[in-house]
């Protein structure tokens, strides 16, 4: 650290987030001793935290005051009502999530070079595996409840899919298993990116965390880069943080647009209508909000399940309808607990002991975005999913055959067995209009926003940054985090962020692969 003239203090590279891209950066860029790095993350640490690291407590973590909350304006096709979570604690969601690890699929990535997303391509970034610093083992034998394992071969005979032992090993075009996780098995921690990245790394006298520090505003320095940010302490006190080499912005899918936003940086006439100066005309900030939409069919089951458990969702289900084509189409989790927040908001019961199936759609098509509300950085933004509106209705049939594919598994043993009933919606509920306003109206989100900031061809008007991660138009800053994702990998997303961070690192020191100047 050093401080200048202005009383700034200034480091080599400031990163905004200390999540789960934001670690691995800190990480890998403070393993040379010559570069100062500062992390600003807006939540307390997640050190010697049993709330935190404790796996099996995510649930409890959600709505709480780790948890920023942000809600979304009216979904007239889907649910209103979504919560959408998001980690205030150094880990970001990787401190607070399932830690459900799925490499991306191959032609995930594939898709992103087709954007013209030059080095992304599998052969390029799956190697980058070997570097997780991560614990990724499959849910070990302790924890296999014995309902699950019977959710698992019910699944395998009703649906003709294979039981996969390791999804991580080959790419899979369809299959049902337990999944693997970033945990240790023995102690049920988390093997979060901040635990496996952060924690062995804290006492390095070049990294510096700035913690319960809030940024929301990116300044220019005298020769116009954008490397000097203005946060706020938790005492309320504001100062400058100032890169002497570069921002890295990975404050995650919600707050890097927004963050970019409020300074005047994304699409030039909404900032206007709230008075920002504008520093560059980019449209694409906040634009191409993706999730994974999900429903819900629940079940109460015969009497209390057995204990064990390593997260309550511990296994899964890949589904592909159109069997020509090489990746899964729907994609379920098993949960050994009964979630009920939506379906009790509709009025059903909430049965003591129970089960759930959530199907989803992987690589959904209804497309939304987000925007200021106005220039005040304590004000939410608005975030508009859009979930259910693609005009194919691809998305509401996909969520339609998910509930029906779940009862086909609910109805074959060795499964049926433990189920008393089907609770929610109810075995009345038959046809595709009303699994249809069901399913939309007690619809979830997996809590995997991407996208808002997207990277592609220079000619795709809504890229926000080069294939280099390096924002368009203003000097000093690359985004890292889930927002850089051009679509959205089929499975759960948290891999496929560090392995972008990781790649991240090279592009920073200049030593990656594939990478074009
Ligand atoms: C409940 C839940 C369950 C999930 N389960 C899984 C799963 O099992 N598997 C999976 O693959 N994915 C899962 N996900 C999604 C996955 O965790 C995220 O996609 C991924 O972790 C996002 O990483 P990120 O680096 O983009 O952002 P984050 O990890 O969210 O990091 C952003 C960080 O920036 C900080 N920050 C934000 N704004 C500012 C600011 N202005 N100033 C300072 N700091 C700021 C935040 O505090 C946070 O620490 C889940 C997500 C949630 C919420």
């Amino acid at each position: 650290m050093a401080t200048t003239a202005a009383g700034e203090t200034a480091y080599d590279y400031v990163i905004i987030g200390g999540g789960t891209a934001g670690s691995v950066l800190a990480a890998r860029l403070s393993e040379n001793p010559d570069h100062r790095v500062a992390v600003i993350e807006g939540g307390p640490s997640d050190v010697g935290d049993e709330r935190i690291l404790k796996l099996r407590n995510w649930i409890n973590l959600l709505d709480s005051d780790f948890d920023y909350r942000y809600t979304t304006v009216d979904q007239p096709r889907g649910n209103s009502h979504i919560l959408h979570s998001r980690a205030r604690v150094l880990g970001g969601c990787s401190s607070h999530n399932t830690l459900i690890s799925f490499l991306p699929l191959p032609e995930d990535l594939t898709e992103w070079t087709e954007r013209g997303c030059a080095g992304w391509d599998p052969q390029t970034i799956l190697p980058y595996r070997d570097r997780l610093q991560t614990n990724i083992v499959p849910v070990a034998e302790a924890d296999r409840n014995p309902i699950a394992v019977d959710f698992v071969a019910a699944a395998a005979a009703a649906l003709d899919v294979p039981v996969i032992d390791d999804f991580n090993a080959e790419p899979f075009p369809d299959g049902t298993g337990f999944f693997s996780l970033a945990y240790e098995p023995d102690t049920g921690y988390r093997s979060s990116a901040s635990v496996a990245y952060l924690h062995p790394v804290m006492d390095r006298p070049n990294l510096t965390l700035l913690l319960e520090t809030w940024a929301y505003r990116l300044l220019p320095d005298e020769d116009g880069r954008h490397t000097r940010v203005r946060v706020r302490r938790a005492d309320g006190s504001t100062t400058v943080v100032r890169a002497e080499r570069e921002i890295l912005l990975c404050a995650g899918a919600i707050d890097t647009p927004r963050l970019l936003m409020l300074s005047g940086i994304g699409p030039a006439q909404e900032l206007r209508r709230h008075g920002i100066d504008i520093v560059a005309d980019l449209p694409g900030v906040g634009e191409n909000l993706l999730d994974h939409p999900e429903s819900v069919i629940l079940w109460e089951t015969r009497g209390p399940l057995p204990p064990n458990s390593a997260m309550d969702s511990d296994a899964g289900l890949f589904v592909r309808r159109d069997r020509g084509r090489p990746r899964p189409d729907l994609m379920f989790h098993f949960y050994q607990v009964p979630f009920t927040v939506n379906t009790a908001r509709l009025g059903y019961p909430e049965p003591e002991y129970g089960v759930c199936m959530t199907p989803n759609v992987p690589r959904a098509r209804s497309i939304g975005r987000m925007w200021l509300r106005s220039a005040d950085p304590t004000e939410k933004p608005a975030l508009d999913f859009r979930y259910f509106t693609d005009p194919e209705g691809y998305d509401e049939k996909t969520i339609v055959d998910g509930l029906k594919l779940a009862r086909r598994v609910a109805r074959e043993e060795p499964l049926k067995s433990w189920l008393l009933r089907e609770v929610a919606p109810g075995p009345h509920v038959e046809s595709d209009a009303e699994l249809s306003a069901y399913g939309r109206r007690a619809a979830h989100t997996v809590y995997h926003p991407a996208g808002t900031c997207r990277m592609g061809a220079s000619d795709d008007p809504l890229a926000v940054l080069d294939p280099n991660l390096r924002l368009r138009g203003v000097d000093g800053v690359r985004v890292v985090d889930a927002s850089v994702f051009p679509t959205m990998p089929t499975i759960n997303p948290m891999v496929t962020v560090l392995l972008v961070a990781e790649r991240a690192a090279d592009l920073i020191a200049g030593t990656a692969s594939g990478a074009r100047a």
